[in-house]
């Protein structure tokens, strides 16, 4: 097991690349099993989330061939089906978009339940209501679940929760469906855009993917392209916060400001200072912080994956902050972390109370899911001493190199078994 160590009290200088879209990327993976031809992604992160999905493709017959660290060119021409069991699956989250992708090629995918971060519960039920609205059947055995239909046909879908995974698990499945189908209530993040852009270089009529309501006319046959992974937002909110913590000065290059919008007007609202360019963001972090309340909220609201970071943020500003998480009702179980660290958080629900305190000491911890090992890195980089932070296989699924760039930035970190 290796774990980190950070030696706290470094202000963050210097310039951050930021890696490409993590949630984007987990989409994408499995969007090209519709091609039945050869894809090549750009840009994809070098995390463990897309080493997975890489290994899932190829026990599923796909030819996937490395081309550099961030590019896979992947054919799935001799695909024939789909059938990925616990093993393979219990990794991430993401293993879900293999029921949507395979439903729409060969109309039918047996995938085990998925696995990802446990954040709270994590239903799919709007997934199922998607599928059944176009003509499948889907069964839960064993927890395997089953999809087939004989034939798919464009259906009118009204979610009854806006969900990401739902929205790109639905417009994968109906890009070859007969006829045409409406999402209304669909998610707006920017990687649904960034999902629907691939689907229609490969030949997908999709419209309206940005808003809340998608149009996809269903088409007969996709073919192979070449795209590029948009920007992390998340890893991008996460430097930014972790420059404001640290009262740094820190260029994080390569990202899109419109996505990060939420993010800045919080750090704004506390006292940071951020210069926005076309495709950079500075952060200086030199005045002292005031408190703020964040409520986590679907795009272009705050967003739920920066709320665990943002409580390390909030624990060290002056005054009290509130934080509302209203997407996943497990997401504070790093807060009994940060409480090692001197953290002064109360938790009721699905708020949290933190009065901020003058400083933040190293400790023992552990990370309880992906971002919350950020959140405690934030945490080790501010706090005085030194910081153990076990369970960094959750970081490893979601930042690329994290040990690199902070060190790049001045941080006094390492990684060791
Ligand atoms: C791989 C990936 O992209 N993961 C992201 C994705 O997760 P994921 O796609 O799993 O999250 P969803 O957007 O689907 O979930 C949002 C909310 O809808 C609920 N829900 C979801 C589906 C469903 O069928 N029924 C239902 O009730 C969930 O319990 C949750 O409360 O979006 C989340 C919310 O931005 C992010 O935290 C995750 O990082
Ligand atoms: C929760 C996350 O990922 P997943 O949905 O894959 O568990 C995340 O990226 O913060």
């Amino acid at each position: 097991m290796e774990k980190l160590i950070i030696k706290g009290g470094q202000k963050l200088k210097g310039i951050v690349d930021i890696s490409g879209f993590k949630n984007a990327a987990v989409a994408l993976i499995p969007a090209t099993v519709l091609a039945g031809e050869t894809c090549i992604l750009e840009n994809l992160p070098d995390i463990s989330d897309v080493k997975y999905l890489a290994e899932m493709l190829k026990s599923l017959g796909a030819k996937v061939n490395k081309i550099d660290a961030h590019t896979l060119e992947i054919n799935t021409t001799n695909m024939k089906e789909c059938y990925a069991d616990y093993e393979m699956a219990r990794h991430l989250r993401a293993s879900y978009y293999f029921l949507g992708a395979a439903l729409g090629r060969f109309k039918k995918a047996q995938v085990s339940y998925p696995g990802g971060c446990c954040i709270g519960n994590r239903p799919i039920d709007q997934h199922i209501k998607g599928f059944e609205a176009m003509g499948a059947t889907i069964t839960v055995e064993h927890g395997m679940i089953s999809v087939e239909a004989d034939k798919l046909v464009g259906a009118e879908i009204y979610m009854d929760v806006v969900s990401v995974g739902a929205t790109i698990n639905i417009m994968l499945a109906a890009t070859m469906a007969e006829g045409q189908t409406v999402i209304e209530n669909a998610a707006k993040e920017p990687h649904i855009v960034d999902v629907a852009n691939f689907l229609n270089c490969m030949g997908a009529d999709i419209r309206g993917a940005g808003t809340d309501v998608i149009k996809i006319r269903g088409v007969n046959k996709l073919k192979g392209c070449r795209h590029s992974v948009i920007p992390d937002q998340i890893e991008a909110g996460t430097y930014m916060i972790a420059a404001a913590a640290t009262k740094g000065d820190v260029v994080i290059n390569n990202v899109i400001p419109k996505h990060l919008e939420a993010i800045t007007a919080k750090l704004r609202e506390m006292n940071v200072e951020i210069i926005e360019n076309d495709d950079s963001i500075r952060v200086i972090g030199t005045k002292p912080l005031k408190n703020i309340n964040v409520k986590t909220l679907v795009y272009p609201g705050f967003p739920t994956d920066l709320q665990q970071p943002m409580s390390s943020l909030l624990s060290v500003a002056k005054g009290t902050g509130i934080i509302t998480e209203t997407i996943f009702e497990g997401r504070f179980k790093h807060v009994d972390e940060l409480k090692r660290m001197g953290a002064n958080i109360k938790v009721e629900g699905r708020v949290a109370v933190i009065q901020g305190v003058k400083k933040l000491m190293g400790a023992s911890v552990a990370a309880t899911d992906l971002r919350a090992g950020a959140a405690l890195i934030i945490a080790a980089l501010i706090a005085e001493g030194e910081t153990e932070i076990e369970n960094i296989h959750y970081v490893d699924r979601g930042y690329e190199g994290i040990i690199d760039k902070l060190t790049t930035l001045g941080a006094v970190a390492r990684r060791v078994k």
